[in-house]
């Protein structure tokens, strides 16, 4: 492809620098402390300082950037590099073998190559599957029109080793994003469990990235600048490179460095609402390259849909009193669906149109 579909070009003033500098990039916390913790051994006491450390450290990369990177997560490598494997051989097949599992209207899951963020098309293909069985969201985004449907997940027949991979990396990190988010709670100051009511049920999506190599990076994006809407999410990016983050000091693009076998966290802005921007859900985008293509997996961790999203009440009081009005997590995120994935003329609905 020498010619770049004007669809993929981004406004100037959004378009990529190809040195973003790496210096002074996002934390990397060491989760060793928690994976080690036994309240039952001898050592309960140095474990428990331990952890009381750790959880300073996520509190401040909370607050200071939105993003880190964990090491020492407890996630079998094994697990990870079968995904990595699958999806690969996945996005290796042909169009109209990767077709079978398009996304229509009907069908929000299975697999895509024209998503659209800002209106400006992605340089990527993706495949999405929820991590519950059986996930419900709202029939539709309008108000007033209470429905819900079955989401279920499109399966491809080649290869064949792709669900089982996806299936137990989904579980694995689903542990890890409990962790994470018991971590954080106790970085606010409230119990480990405090966020466990609001996943009994969830809508947590797992999203296979593949970043082909682009002849035009410095026009295109592989995804274009935005927040993720949901609580938490946990990446896996390959070695390649591409993802940047707007550091929150001074604005600037930087590069989020990999590292073999970390995750990349980031806060989304239902934790921006909850804590009432305590901590702030960061803009991230992914840059391209025009030699080598590139994998991630993000894992999103996202309520039910009929999670009502609003300031958590022992985060507010008179002197800081709620920033958001509370919203239907369901159809906040029909709504973006219902628009997010092609171009139009309006902007998509943003977690600002709760602002008080
Ligand atoms: O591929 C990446 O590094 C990040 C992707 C991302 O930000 C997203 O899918 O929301
Ligand atoms: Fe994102």
């Amino acid at each position: 492809m020498g010619e770049v579909d004007p669809a993929f070009i981004q406004d100037v003033e959004h378009r990529p620098k190809l040195a973003a500098p790496q210096a002074e990039g996002i934390p990397l916390i060491d989760l060793t402390a928690l994976t080690s913790y036994s309240p039952s051994d001898g050592s309960a006491v140095a474990a428990s300082t331990a952890v009381e450390r750790l959880v300073a450290e996520i509190g401040d990369a909370c607050k200071k950037w939105g993003f880190f990177a964990v090491v020492n997560h407890g996630v079998a490598v094994e697990k990870r590099e079968r995904i990595e494997r699958e999806a690969r051989e996945f996005f290796g097949q042909g169009l109209e073998e990767k077709k079978k599992v398009r996304r229509d209207e009907k069908t929000a899951l299975g697999y895509y190559e024209t998503e659209h963020t800002k209106n400006v098309r992605d340089w990527k293909e993706v495949f999405d599957f929820t991590v519950q069985e059986t996930t419900l969201v709202p029939a539709s985004h309008k108000d007033g029109e209470e429905g819900v449907i079955e989401w279920t997940n499109q399966w491809p027949e080649y290869p064949p080793g792709l669900r089982e991979a996806c299936e137990e990396y989904a579980q694995e990190l689903e542990k890890l994003a409990h962790e994470l988010m018991g971590l954080i709670a106790r970085s606010l100051g409230l119990p480990t469990n405090r966020f466990d009511e609001f996943f009994e049920d969830q809508t947590s999506l797992v999203r296979l990235n593949h970043y082909p190599p682009c002849p035009a990076p410095h026009l295109a994006l592989g995804v274009g600048r935005h927040k993720d809407s949901g609580a938490l999410t946990i990446l896996a990016q390959d070695e390649v490179g591409g993802l940047e983050v707007k550091r929150k000091s001074d604005g600037e693009w930087v590069q989020v460095k990999p590292i073999p076998n970390a995750f990349v966290i980031n806060v989304g802005d239902v934790i921006q609402v909850w804590s009432n921007e305590a901590y702030e859900s960061v803009e991230h985008r992914v840059t391209v390259n025009s030699e080598k293509e590139r994998f991630s997996i993000p894992f999103f961790f996202r309520p039910p849909h009929y999670t009502m999203v609003q300031p958590l009440k022992e985060l507010t009081d008179k002197h800081n009193p709620p920033k958001y009005r509370p919203y239907n997590w369901g159809k906040f995120y029909a709504t973006r669906k219902a628009s997010n994935f092609k171009k139009l003329d309006v902007e998509n609905i943003q977690i600002r149109h709760f602002r008080i």
